[in-house]
């Protein structure tokens, strides 16, 4: 089956017809001793080239890969290649999935920046070392994808929402959509500052996403709100300087988030998820937090 929906009047199909995927318990980090600002390829790295403080960088990793621990995750924590300083944002280079066989598969990347292009075979020797199946897009048709930036897995279903207008290209999905036998809602962004789709939608549980509306078309917000009961939406300041949106709820009820997102995390709170708050202030500076800081796999 191959289906790509761009608006809600062409979604022919409920939640529950959906089939169910296991929750991953693996993260895949990688450890930042090379992470640094060293060129400007989102708005949000401008003025902060060679200002990352390195000691701290480590710290707000550390008690990240922590938070993990703490809920059970088993963390493998990839070391760092030298001249590749956003390998740390170890969401991008792939996107993961498993079959309902059980079979462990990956696609991997094509990135959209040439700054970025060599981090892919790295993380893709590490998957191979894991025994995940690898694939690839065909160049030919496509000339970009930046995965779990753009690619998010519904909770618990096989359903992926895919961003595209910056890293991600809408062709792709065609691709993802036969590849792994998955239909695709399709959500074109708005705003260089939210470049990712996991820096404007993150996944909550089945029946909850945290969004920051502006940065999609009304399309795309009409599509979201059809699929989901409960929609919570950031302010622009949370969204924005504290990326409050590049959250994670790996397991349905815990929400890993920047620290200081007051309103958000009240709504979340409301709403009954545990919010448990870390600094990536470092990261932030280069366009980054707390989703993409990892891979979530199985
Ligand atoms: N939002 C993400 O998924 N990743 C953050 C990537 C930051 C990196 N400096 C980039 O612009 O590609």
């Amino acid at each position: 089956m191959k289906k790509i929906y761009t608006s809600a009047d062409q979604i022919d199909f409920t939640l529950s017809d959906i089939p169910s995927m296991p929750a991953p318990k693996q993260v895949l980090t990688v450890k930042p001793t090379y992470f640094d600002v060293e060129y400007v390829i989102n708005p949000h790295m401008k003025d902060h080239v060679g200002r990352v403080d390195k000691m701290q960088a480590l710290n707000e990793w550390e008690h990240l890969v922590d938070g993990y621990e703490e809920l059970g995750f088993n963390v493998h924590q990839l070391d760092g290649v030298e001249g590749l300083p956003d390998m740390v944002f170890c969401a991008n280079q792939s996107l993961p999935f498993i079959d309902e066989d059980g079979n462990k598969k990956v696609l991997m990347s094509i990135m959209h920046s040439p700054e970025r292009k060599d981090e892919v075979p790295h993380i893709e020797k590490w998957y191979r070392q894991l025994g995940y199946e690898v694939e690839y897009l065909d160049n030919s048709q496509v000339d970009d994808f930046e995965g779990m930036g753009d690619a998010l897995w519904h909770f618990k279903k096989r359903l992926l929402w895919g961003g595209y207008g910056f890293r991600s290209s809408l062709k792709a999905y065609d691709q993802i959509s036969e590849k792994f036998d998955t239909p695709v809602v399709a959500l074109e962004l708005t705003d260089e500052k939210f470049y990712h789709l996991d820096t404007c939608m993150a996944m909550l549980n089945e029946n909850s996403v945290l969004i920051y509306p502006d940065a999609f078309q009304q399309e795309g917000l009409d599509m979201i709100h059809k699929l989901f009961e409960n929609v919570i939406e950031a302010t622009q300041y949370e969204a924005e300087k504290l990326f409050a949106v590049n959250a994670t709820c790996p397991d349905g009820k815990n929400v890993l988030i920047q620290q200081g997102c007051t309103d958000v995390n009240q709504k979340l709170r409301d709403a009954g998820f545990s919010v448990h708050e870390y600094s990536t202030f470092e990261y932030i500076k280069s366009g980054g937090s707390v989703f993409c800081m990892k891979m979530l796999l199985w």
